[in-house]
């Protein structure tokens, strides 16, 4: 049984456009570093975070909440200190927060021998990202833990379905610099929705799904769209509309809002459109005073894993 791992936590995108809360990818070039050590002392320790300023203690940490949780749960004879190495900006829209809760429950079970599954790790690190979104939610949590495209069919019970990747999609990102946060983004959605737009996600959803098992990228194309919350939340991304609009004539298959934003996606067949996507992305945020950075990358299919 080794006493420390460095581990390497993924950052995501959640909803991929019309799966609000359900529906996330995982990406491979960008994501945080920890390292998780056994100690003879008994309990949950974050000894140190570099990056970003984000509290030492467990209770405020989504690490150390995540943590706690599996910890109070398997009770095991010893206990653990966390260091933090932060790539992914807090609020970023990236899944910052879940790469954390993620990295906790993950080096800790990996310590002890893998007594949990994916899924079981997935509820407890569902615990911390209550705590930084002030919803249990876990459509970054998944495809972090699990690798590729995931699916949360339910949340309670926790129940998570692996989508496969068409061999071709590749992710472009967008992040510019602002933060936001995702519990006000989510405080920003409406409580009811009209039936007309529950159809359309619905169909969305399902096909998009079905686009997915059959590398059919003209119906991938199609469902991306998302009615729900991006009506409500572009507003708090400068040039999202003329962005996406851009993305879509050079050829991408949809664009939308990485999760709460600011970030934005586009998924296209093939590097080549992806990294032309990328030079209209850097094309018309270039218009703007707001620092940003631009990201080509492919479907991780490993999610988080120990380096
Ligand atoms: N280890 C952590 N990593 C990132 N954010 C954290 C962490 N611990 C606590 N937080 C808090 O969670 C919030 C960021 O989470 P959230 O708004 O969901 O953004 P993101 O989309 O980047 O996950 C911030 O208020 C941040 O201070
Ligand atoms: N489904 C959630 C996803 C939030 O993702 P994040 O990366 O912004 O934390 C939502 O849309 O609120």
């Amino acid at each position: 049984m080794s006493t420390a791992i460095k581990i390497f936590s993924p950052a995501t995108v959640a909803n991929v456009g019309c799966g609000f809360d359900v529906l996330g990818f995982c990406l491979d070039t960008i994501g945080d570093e920890m390292l998780i050590r056994k100690t003879t002392a008994k309990g949950i320790k974050i000894t140190k975070i570099e990056g970003f300023d984000l509290p030492y203690d467990v209770k405020e940490n989504v690490a150390g909440i995540s943590a706690l949780a599996m910890y109070e749960d398997l009770k095991p004879n010893c206990g653990f200190e966390i260091e933090i190495y932060k790539k992914i900006k807090p609020g970023s829209g990236i899944g910052s927060s879940s790469a954390s809760a993620a990295g906790s429950v993950f080096g800790i079970n990996a310590i002890l021998g893998f007594p949990l599954n994916k899924t079981e790790l997935t509820f407890y690190a569902m615990k911390g990202e209550a705590f930084a979104s002030k919803s249990e939610h876990a459509d970054n949590l998944a495809p972090a833990i699990f690798g590729g495209f995931t699916l949360v069919k339910s949340t309670h019970p926790l129940r998570i379905l692996e989508l496969p990747t068409p061999k071709n999609l590749y992710a472009t990102l967008i992040h510019p610099q602002i933060e936001i946060k995702t519990s006000e983004a989510r405080a920003l959605l409406p409580d009811k929705l009209k039936l007309s737009s529950a159809i359309r996600q619905w169909a969305n959803i399902g096909s998009l799904v079905h686009g997915l098992h059959t590398s059919d990228y003209e119906l991938i194309k199609e469902s991306m769209t998302d009615v729900v919350a991006e009506p409500y939340r572009k507003e708090l991304i400068p040039y999202f509309d003329k962005l996406k609009a851009a993305v879509l004539k050079a050829g991408a298959l949809g664009c939308a809002i990485s999760g709460s934003g600011p970030s934005i996606f586009a998924l296209s067949k093939g590097k080549k459109t992806a990294k032309i996507v990328e030079q209209v992305m850097n094309h018309v945020y270039s218009e703007s005073d707001i620092p940003f950075e631009t990201y080509v990358s492919k479907i991780n299919q490993e999610g988080i894993k120990i380096l």
